[in-house]
């Protein structure tokens, strides 16, 4: 059942307690409750995602409602980035039922084989491996046809998806066959730099290939839409509190000579309540929550702790440290052909024509985010920084960059009247690095969020080979008649004004990890281990995002989505 009030609860005890109802918990909450014998009780600080239009229609006008400043949203701010020319940027966290599968972009990208295969020999793990996550990947996905029930034949490869899951994924439902047939066209005009892929979550993405959606029947598909669907949240040991935000892990016990917490303080408006778990407590709250709350109990950099008067129960210093995220930018380029978005983003009639057709069959222009292809590139090998740099992929069928393909302005910064194509860029195998910390000992205070963006100057040289990708790409023959040409000149300025650009430009994928990072068990860094049991704590475990101790070359939603699943089986089987 989902709360609104805490004294409406039938108990303040259960076997487990989970801190935030958002991708990760939700999955967790449900596996769990598979068990009829294991009660369990999740916090989630924000509000339903019941009946939320934006979050249900996917079309990226929507889901861009919810970002802050909003209800819907924690509405953060980084600290000032020096690499970015010290702009302080938004820095969106969800605030909902769903956490942020509720309103993030929905690209479904698992990452490589490669990424797996290195947290398994980070971990001295081989349980998270490729090999071993796959059936994870497939128990988490339901495959579902596109809006259109158009023939996907060649699109993907369906031997590497799952079909009987929980999260509904499936390939864009509305045409665009100009914008289409050009892109596929430069796959075979340009071979050897843009190569077909059929299918970019089989573990080797690198080429071009159809972007898959979390999105199922022309809506949003979030863990709150699925693992919380009404049949499971029906189930009598499920019970799901909004509005409760968790404050501090509290009653700290050393017992038999490990740490452990008897409970978690939360608080609805002005009350507090502590709720127990006699099993466990697992901290779901996400790479920016998850640390908070850590730190606040008084886990983590001694000095950090010290500085702030909050007792250190357990110096862990990695909590916090270590995070990083994908820096992208965009460009776009006019075109003459009009079966682009702009067909409904920039005339009110379509839009409203369009949001009609959603309403009755959810069909048309807005079951798609923004239908488009990826493209997944390495950095040439003789590339001049890799003299001073080290591969930050892991390995040679991992992409440094991502060419997110759209038959429509990219960036979303554009207002101009015309027709575009554009390429949306990023990074997705950063070298810097920032940090979760704190800077008040009130829980309820904001933390520092500092993703130390383009600090490397390897990310710099990575974005501006991105640049040179996207361009050569609407350089292919066969976009010659169609492109106007670029609404920002990137040709004829020094490779310093590009720089200055994109540092003036460029901001975050909101794909963070890092700050509860797992390790190998005799690790002398890393803060939880394989098992994702935070170390040095006795039954408390972390699931969520904050784990992956380096981020994935893919958005981040199904690489969580597995740490949840497998997270999960391990709790069951120690309990079991
Ligand atoms: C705008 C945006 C777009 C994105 N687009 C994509 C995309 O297209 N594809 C993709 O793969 N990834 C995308 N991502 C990233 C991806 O969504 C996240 O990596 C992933 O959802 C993180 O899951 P999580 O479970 O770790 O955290 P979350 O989903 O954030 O869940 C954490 C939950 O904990 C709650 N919480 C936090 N603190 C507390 C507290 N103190 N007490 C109680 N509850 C608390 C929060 O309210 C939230 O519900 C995007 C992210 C954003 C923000």
């Amino acid at each position: 059942k989902v709360y609104d009030s805490a004294s409406d609860l039938p108990s303040l005890s259960f076997d487990f307690v989970i801190v935030g109802g958002g991708t990760a918990g939700n999955v967790v909450a449900n596996r769990l409750t598979e068990n009829p014998d294991f009660s369990v009780l999740v916090l989630e600080a924000g509000v339903s995602n019941e009946g939320v239009l934006d979050s249900m229609i996917p079309f990226w006008k929507f889901g861009g409602n919810l970002l802050g400043p909003t209800i819907y949203d924690w509405n953060y701010t980084t600290t000032p980035q020096a690499g970015l020319n010290d702009r302080v940027l938004d820095y969106s966290r969800a605030h909902m039922l769903g956490g942020c599968s509720s309103h993030n972009g929905m690209f479904y990208t698992r990452g490589t084989q490669d990424d797996f295969d290195r947290y398994a020999k980070l971990t001295g793990d081989p349980g998270w491996s490729w090999d071993a996550i796959l059936p994870y990947f497939m128990k988490n996905e339901k495959w579902v046809p596109p809006a259109d029930h158009h023939d996907t034949r060649g699109q993907f490869d369906p031997s590497v998806h799952g079909t009987a899951g929980f999260i509904q994924t499936s390939i864009s439902g509305f045409q665009y066959p100009i914008f289409q047939s050009k892109v596929l066209q430069t796959t075979k005009e340009l071979p050897d730099v843009f190569p077909f892929n059929l299918d970019m979550n089989s573990g080797k993405p690198l080429g071009l290939g159809w972007l898959q959606y979390t999105i199922g029947h022309g809506r949003r598909s979030s863990s709150a839409t699925s693992y919380l669907a009404p049949e499971f949240i029906r189930r009598e040991n499920l019970h799901v509190l909004l509005h409760a935000q968790v404050a501090k892990l509290v009653d700290p016990r050393n017992a038999t000579g490990t740490l452990s917490f008897g409970g978690v303080q939360f608080l609805q408006g002005t009350s507090q309540f502590t709720a127990t778990a006699s099993k466990e407590i697992v901290l779901s709250a996400g790479t920016v929550g998850t640390p908070n709350i850590l730190m606040h109990s008084g886990v983590g950099d001694q000095g950090i702790l010290n500085a702030l008067g909050i007792p250190t129960l357990l110096h862990l210093p990695s909590v916090g440290q270590n995070v990083s995220d994908q820096p992208a930018f965009a460009a776009s380029w006019a075109v003459n052909f009009n079966q682009t978005m702009e067909l409904v983003t920039q005339n009110t009639t379509r839009f409203n024509e369009a949001f009609a057709e959603w309403n009755r069959s959810h069909t048309g222009p807005l079951v798609d985010f923004s239908p488009t292809y990826v493209a997944w590139l390495r950095l040439d090998a003789d590339s001049p920084i890799f003299e001073n740099h080290t591969d930050p992929s892991a390995g040679l069928d991992t992409p440094h960059i991502e060419l997110a393909i759209t038959p429509g302005v990219a960036g979303f910064g554009v207002s101009e009247p015309g027709h575009f194509v554009g390429a949306g860029m990023a990074l997705v195998t950063p070298i810097s690095r920032g940090s979760v910390t704190i800077n008040s000992s009130d829980p309820l205070a904001p933390p520092l969020i500092d993703i130390g963006m383009l600090t490397s100057d390897f990310d710099l040289f990575a974005l501006r080979e991105a640049l040179k990708r996207a361009q050569q790409f609407f350089e292919a023959p066969v976009w010659r008649d169609s492109i106007i040409g670029p609404v920002q000149d990137f040709e004829n300025i020094t490779s310093d004004a590009l720089d200055e650009i994109i540092r003036n430009t460029a901001g975050p994928s909101l794909h963070l990890v890092g700050s509860a990072g797992m390790s190998a068990r005799d690790a002398p860094y890393g803060v939880v281990d394989p098992d994702l049991r935070v170390k040095g704590v006795e039954g408390l475990r972390i699931v969520d995002a904050s784990v992956l101790p380096l981020v994935p070359s893919a958005h981040t939603q199904a690489a969580t989505y597995v740490v949840a699943e497998r997270g999960a089986d391990l709790i069951k089987q120690r309990w079991e």
